[in-house]
């Protein structure tokens, strides 16, 4: 049968209709297109041959004033040079002058989330302070472990580290030599103390208190005793009862020596397959992570809540904060035990290579780990360039166990991870994805998207902590602004434009519960873990299935059930096909593949029946094989 072009006309046209664009920007492109195939070229006017060039040209030719936030990627990259010349130069003993970061102040007035919170009542100085006590929190602890007395009040320091007294790390070790007598200024060695009073008094019908257990409920002594140094570590160091499934045998593996590859889904706990192997091993182990607030979330964590002496190094530090830490790791045996870094240190950063050398010589360098290891596939949904470059950790130490992690990685992205980390005969520990105490729903956008928005959150999650994800940084404004002056919710904004320092600022202002609601881009993401998120809504949608993923399961991370929504309409996919334009360009393989991923998510939104159970009981787990 001859080539209807009239027919192919029309499903081109539903095919942009079906996307939300314009009708009259559709039929202009349209006739672009047919001038440009001419008579002979007619054949190939169909929706297979060039309906992603078609939507690419729509997407041109629609008028769009968003200021897309498509990824956070490179955020450290160029600096790391600097960085390198910095530490050269405190090498040669030349003081740097310290970096204050005020020089941001000035440019983060405009930004400053103080203006789309409801009269916010914290006064930026205050906010100084918490910004200059994560990095005193982090350094000092490290560069002078025993506090001297002009120490601020405000940064606890541990009165002794563990590590100074106990060697070998074992927690059963740690518990049997405390000296009772000693005052810990500490959380968990006052867990550890309280443990300890109970087992050196050796009165069996005695429990343990465990101040650091959220209940403090009491542990039977015997079952205190039975447990093993993992066991011991998990309850009295993380505050956790038992593990969850696989995290056991991933701390078991990477003790071995073993290189791992751990996939669990969102909120499943990858972080303690890393953390508390780092806290039994001697030396440091090295994470690599994508994101700063991610990095600024886990060091903090680790440090004022589990004591445990943790660091970061990145660009974004002043040139005497990274040099206390470097002086930390030079150390024959250094106090920290893990330290955070971002892709683009490992990969750019020469100097830093030679301290990690310097670290395996000294028996100093326990392991590496890759967390949010999709990000090294350029098919994933994340894809971050440096993160291609980490093959070469076990190039240059090829003894060195490594972990790989993540919650979202299909079968041909897995191949991709161990080939390109040079892991192939890494042990898979595979959990299933599912997240049975997330329901996720689809509801239509009506006249008024905004109000829609606002009344959902005020009807259904009234005082519950959530976020609102959107596409762009003016949407993100924009939503915030609307919620706190129209629905008196108050909202702070996140996203890629705003200073590492004023990120720090929104975060913690959430975190702590100060606002309700954070509209953020994408830029924040990956791994930011509160325990309490009971609703996460897509004021637009995600551009893919696994963005989705990894962006819902922000919510409902101490299991308790909490809800995700997206609010759809066929606009918002027009929106996406500009994004995707714009930031990967129309000609390239990866447009075509952004738009196929997009197209499964908006076949997902589309679907008839707007209320969803459990996403993914509907999404076919082969997706992930
Ligand atoms: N064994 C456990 N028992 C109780 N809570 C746990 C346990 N392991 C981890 N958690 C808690 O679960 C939450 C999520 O942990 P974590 O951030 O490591 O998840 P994740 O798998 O890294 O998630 P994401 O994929 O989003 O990065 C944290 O608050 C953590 O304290
Ligand atoms: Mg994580």
């Amino acid at each position: 049968m001859g080539h209807d072009l009239e027919l192919e006309k029309t499903r081109l046209l539903s095919l942009a209709s079906e996307f939300g664009f314009r009708s009259d920007i559709a039929r202009h492109c349209l006739q672009q297109l047919v001038d440009l195939y001419g008579e002979d070229g007619q054949d190939f006017l169909t929706v297979e041959h060039c309906g992603d060039d078609y939507l690419a040209r729509l997407a041109d030719a629609t008028q769009v004033e968003e200021d897309w936030d498509t990824q956070t990627q490179g955020m450290e990259g160029v600096a790391d040079e600097e960085w390198d010349m910095r530490v050269h130069k405190n090498d040669r003993g030349e003081k740097e002058e310290e970096h204050t970061d005020c020089a941001n102040d000035e440019a983060d007035e405009e930004h400053s989330a103080e203006s789309d919170t409801a009269e916010s009542d914290t006064s930026d100085e205050d906010y100084i302070d918490d910004v200059a006590s994560l990095n005193k929190a982090v350094n000092p602890r490290l560069a002078a472990y025993v506090p001297d007395s002009s120490e601020s009040e405000d940064v606890m320091i541990i009165e002794k580290p563990i590590s100074s007294r106990n060697r070998d790390y074992s927690v059963h070790s740690i518990t049997r030599n405390i000296d009772s007598k000693r005052s810990w200024s500490s959380k968990a060695a006052m867990g550890i103390h309280n443990l300890n009073e109970g087992v050196v008094s050796d009165d069996v019908g005695k429990s343990a208190a465990l101040s650091n257990s959220p209940t403090g409920e009491k542990i039977a002594l015997d079952k205190v005793n039975s447990m093993d140094d993992f066991d011991l570590a998990n309850l009295v160091i993380f505050g956790n009862q038992n593990f969850r499934p696989l995290q056991r045998s991933a701390c078991e593996a990477t003790m071995k020596g073993n290189d791992c590859f751990v996939l669990m889904p969102t909120g499943g706990g990858k972080s303690l397959c890393y953390q508390l192997p780092a806290i039994l091993s001697p030396g440091v182990t090295v994470v690599v992570s994508p994101l700063l607030s991610l990095i600024q979330d886990q060091v903090l964590t680790l440090i004022k809540r589990h004591d445990i002496p943790a660091t970061f190094l990145s660009s974004q530090q002043t040139s005497s904060q990274s040099w206390a830490v470097i002086q930390e790791l030079r150390k024959s045996r250094p106090s920290c035990k893990l330290l955070y870094v971002t892709p683009e240190k490992i990969a750019t950063s020469e100097s830093f290579q030679t301290l990690l050398r310097s670290l395996q010589e000294r028996g100093q360098l326990a392991r590496f780990v890759v967390d949010e290891a999709h990000c090294v596939s350029q098919w994933g949904h994340d894809f971050r360039p440096d993160y291609k470059a980490l093959g070469i950790l076990k190039q240059l130490f090829p003894t060195i166990p490594l972990m790989a992690l993540t919650a979202t990685a299909t079968q041909p992205v897995r191949e991709e991870i161990m080939k390109i980390l040079h892991v192939p005969r890494a042990l898979v520990l595979e959990a299933s994805f599912d997240r049975p105490n997330l329901t996720y729903e689809v509801v239509n956008k009506d006249q008024d998207p905004l109000k829609q928005l606002g009344q959902t959150i005020q009807d259904r999650f009234k005082g519950q902590c959530g976020i609102v994800y959107c596409l762009s940084k003016n949407e993100c404004t924009d939503v915030c602004g609307y919620l706190n002056k129209k629905f008196h919710i108050k909202a702070v904004y996140y996203h890629a434009g705003l200073s590492n320092r004023e990120r720090m600022l929104v975060q913690t202002k959430w975190r702590s519960n100060e606002v309700q609601v954070i509209c953020a881009t994408i830029a924040f993401g990956m791994g930011i873990d509160k325990a309490d998120v009971r609703f996460v809504i897509h004021n637009s949608m995600s551009k893919a299935v696994e963005s989705y993923y990894q962006e819902s399961g922000r919510a409902g991370r101490d299991g308790m059930s909490s809800t995700c929504i997206i609010l759809y309409t066929k606009k918002d996919f027009s929106r996406i096909v500009c994004m995707l334009r714009a930031s990967q360009g129309a000609s390239s393989g990866r447009f075509k593949w952004g738009m196929q991923q997009a197209r499964k998510m908006q076949a997902y939104c589309a679907e008839k029946d707007n209320k969803k159970t459990i996403f993914f009981k509907t999404l076919p787990t082969n997706h992930y094989k």
